[in-house]
């Protein structure tokens, strides 16, 4: 690999079938689908190839999380409980080997495996197919860019904030300690499943401040509301509707003091920023190929970015601003690489069949068009709502799970157009709703597909008898 590299560096221009911009998960499917189908592939790195998913998203959120829900499975189950509280050094040391203590030496291997080949350094767009790399070679591409930057987080401009080192996802989830009182700002994925994961750590203050009038706000509103009556049984206070308005910091490591636009004062160690993404847009080139910097680039059903010339620019991922998810910039990277390859592929789920899990406990997941998302896009719906708790197979995991299972039933058509899941570890239920939507799974059909005894899929039991079938 370094060989290649060294090659790569010395050249000062260079001629491939497809530049790729961006290793994060979106961009190394995108590279390595090209390169198995046997186009010269390269991909530009500015960072650490796997992105922001394996080192301060996805991987380290969900491991700082799992100790605390194993715990409260465990509480869950009579004669067990809940045992010692976690060992922080252990869970953080842990956390360190899912994120590969922040080295992407497997992920240069699975590179070099595909036969990608790896160009450190910062990708900008110099006019059609052309990438120049700051630092290294400039790179012509003969079919393909495809952009796949990312998105960073949000500052939002409230005074002071940016001068008490706030904590967005990267600090927050490399952090080194758990701090005592911890304030969050933002009650989106990102916010609520950092600051369940830190409290259930030890934290003995977490405070959550959402501007919104509820958390999750996406999605059905009975999520946020279950999510927050959980949290605050677990002492995670929530404000809701309430906007920081001053932060500052006692000294130059001292204590911050917030102030919230409702009046109230806050006291916490640090405070983490958890108010959304933008797309990793801003110095791209965008404008040498008369798109506008700063702006998600938008594309087509074949990932192809609309308003450019020629077929030959391609987006996926986050900085599309279509869903920002993992699996979600994989699958349009799978659908970019098709097109790119000849085959004819459209994206068919980014706008109508997204499936998302929010790790809490209880955990949210929702697949496809909330009632209101439905009802705003003039379809008539139809909302079924059973209780995911109210099943044998719930029974047996533990005492007192419960939750919604919510199918948005589009009765013209006979099938489902959202189905929303809450409830402790109900994760890997989710698909077979995804599965039932992308397929158009008519309902009557459905009822065919028997769940094992006794497992919480039997849920679909009762929703579709509650639906009439
Ligand atoms: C705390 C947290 C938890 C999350 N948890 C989940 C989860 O559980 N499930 C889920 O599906 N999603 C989750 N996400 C979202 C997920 O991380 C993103 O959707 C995903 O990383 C996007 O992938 P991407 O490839 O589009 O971009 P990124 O992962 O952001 O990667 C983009 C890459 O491009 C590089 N880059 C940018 N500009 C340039 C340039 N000009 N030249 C060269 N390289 C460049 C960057 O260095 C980076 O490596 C989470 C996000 C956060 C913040
Ligand atoms: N489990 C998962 O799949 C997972 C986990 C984390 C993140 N993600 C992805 O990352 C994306 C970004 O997550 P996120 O939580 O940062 O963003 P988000 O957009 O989902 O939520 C941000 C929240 O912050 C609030 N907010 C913004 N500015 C505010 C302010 N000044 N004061 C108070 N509240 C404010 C917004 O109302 C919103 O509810 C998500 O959309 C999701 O796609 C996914």
């Amino acid at each position: 690999m370094s060989e290649v590299l060294e090659v790569l560096e010395v050249l000062e221009v260079l001629e491939v079938d497809v530049v790729v911009v961006g290793g994060g998960p979106a961009g190394e499917v995108a590279a390595g689908r090209c390169a198995d189908r046997g186009l010269d592939t390269v991909l530009v790195e500015q960072e650490l190839v796997g992105g922001e998913c394996s080192y301060w998203g996805c991987i380290p959120s969900k491991t700082l999380l799992r100790p605390g829900d194993v715990r409260a499975a465990a509480a869950r189950v009579p004669g067990v409980g809940a045992g010692a509280p976690p060992d922080v050094a252990a869970v953080l040391a842990h956390r360190d080997a899912m994120t590969s203590s922040w080295d992407d030496v497997g992920q240069q291997r699975w590179l070099a495996d595909h036969g990608v080949r790896l160009l450190r350094g910062t990708g900008r767009l110099a006019g059609p197919r052309r990438v120049e790399v700051a630092g290294g070679p400039a790179v012509t591409a003969r079919r393909a860019v495809v952009l796949a930057t990312g998105s960073p987080a949000v500052l939002p401009p409230v005074p002071g904030l940016a001068d008490v080192r706030p904590w967005d996802n990267r600090s927050a989830t490399a952090a080194k300690e758990v701090p005592r009182r911890l304030l969050v700002l933002g009650g989106g994925a990102v916010g609520l499943e950092l600051a369940q994961a830190f409290r259930r750590l030890g934290a003995a203050e977490v405070t959550l401040v959402e501007g919104a009038d509820r958390l999750l706000a996406r999605e059905e509103p009975f999520a946020g509301d279950q999510v927050r009556d959980a949290f605050e049984a677990e002492g995670i206070a929530v404000r809701l509707g309430a906007r920081l308005t001053a932060v500052r910091r006692e000294g130059s490591d001292g204590p911050l003091r917030a102030t919230l636009d409702t009046g109230e004062e806050l006291a916490a160690d640090e405070v983490l920023v958890a108010a959304g993404r933008r797309p990793r847009t801003g110095d791209l080139g965008l404008e040498t190929v008369g798109l506008e910097p700063g702006r998600p680039v938008e594309v087509d059903d074949r990932m192809r970015a609309a308003g450019v010339p020629g077929e030959w620019l391609y987006a996926v991922g986050d900085c599309t601003g279509l869903a920002p998810l993992t699996h979600m910039g994989k699958y349009q990277a799978r659908v970019a690489a098709d097109v790119v390859t000849g085959r004819d592929t459209r994206d068919r789920a980014s706008r109508d069949a997204v499936p998302r899990v929010t790790f809490t406990d209880p955990q949210v997941c929702a697949v496809g068009l909330t009632a209101a998302q439905a009802r705003e896009r003039g379809l008539t719906v139809r909302v079924v709502d059973v209780d995911t708790g109210e099943v044998p197979g719930s029974y047996v995991l533990g005492e007192g799970l419960s939750g919604t299972t919510r199918l948005v039933v589009d009765d013209a058509a006979g099938v489902l157009v959202g189905v929303t899941i809450t409830g402790s570890g109900v994760q890997e239920l989710l698909h077979s709703a995804t599965v039932a939507l992308v397929a158009r799974v008519p309902l009557a059909d459905l009822a065919h597909a028997v769940p094992s005894f006794p497992t919480v899929a039997e849920v679909w039991l009762h929703a579709l008898e509650a639906a009439g079938i």
